[in-house]
């Protein structure tokens, strides 16, 4: 079967009630038909409201989750608290998580456990640094990443993840991965995945690319046999959102 195509906003810390709401009602009005996923994550404090507001096709996610669902955890919110909401979706392991707010990969992987057995379906994401990348170590950073998950959850919980790989370089820099920088690591994480987890759950998982994707170059990467779509961040709040939610694979 192929992977239907999957379009994500990321948001970030962006917006306000009204240029939120405008975004959602573009959204509504471009009456999405439906052949890709297409999710967006506003900030925590407008997830109730969007989800309420936005129409089907499209889905809400949060932007992190903490790994307990109640207690003295101030400024934390909770996978329960989430799926209360009504958003069925949570990004996990965002690099802006992981090297402004430390969360490790076992931390990471945690989080996506408690997520999956919430009930909630997980964008998981990975990526090297350019350090990294120069070091020639991007396949092993992206391994490693992707290895704290695996071993935290079953393989029936892959049915629920989609893997964003985001190299830290091309995030929000105008530096997107070419298609083949690109390509060569989804490949890479395919087979890692047929290796590690099962041949099924590699063919069935979506990989999906986020750094710098725009309109005028998601057409380019989608083409690609091992991007399965998008993690978009700064064009998710631009009026372009849409033509990139339209992707053809
Ligand atoms: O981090 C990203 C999405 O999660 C990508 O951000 P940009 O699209 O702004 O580079």
């Amino acid at each position: 079967m192929p992977r239907k195509f999957f379009v994500g906003g990321n948001f970030k810390m962006n917006g306000s009630q009204a240029s939120i709401k405008t975004i959602v009602e573009g959204l509504n009005d471009a009456k999405l038909d439906g052949s890709n996923d297409v999710v967006i994550a506003p900030p925590a404090l407008y997830l109730i409201s969007v989800a309420a507001a936005v129409k089907a096709p499209v889905e809400v996610a949060a932007q992190n989750a903490y790994i307990k669902q109640s207690g003295a955890f101030t400024g934390e919110i909770s996978p329960e608290q989430i799926k209360d909401a009504g958003v069925p979706w949570v990004i996990l392991g965002h690099s802006e998580r992981r090297s402004l707010f430390h969360d490790s990969d076992e931390a990471v992987a945690q989080k996506v456990k408690l997520a999956i057995d919430t009930g909630l379906k997980v964008i998981a994401c990975i990526g090297e640094t350019l350090e990294e990348r120069e070091q020639g170590i991007t396949s092993q950073v992206n391994q490693r990443q992707l290895e704290a998950i695996a071993a935290a959850i079953p393989e029936a919980a892959w049915k629920d993840i989609v893997v964003a790989y985001e190299p830290v370089w091309a995030i929000g820099t105008g530096k997107v991965a070419t298609v083949e920088q690109a390509q060569e690591v989804h490949a890479d994480l395919r087979q890692w995945l047929a290796k590690r987890v099962s041949p099924a759950v590699a063919e069935a998982t979506r990989i999906i690319y986020g750094g710098s994707v725009t309109a005028k170059n998601s057409p380019e990467l989608a083409k690609a046999a091992d991007i399965d779509g998008f993690l978009v961040g700064g064009a998710s709040l631009k009026p372009e959102f849409v033509e990139i939610a339209r992707t053809k694979a």
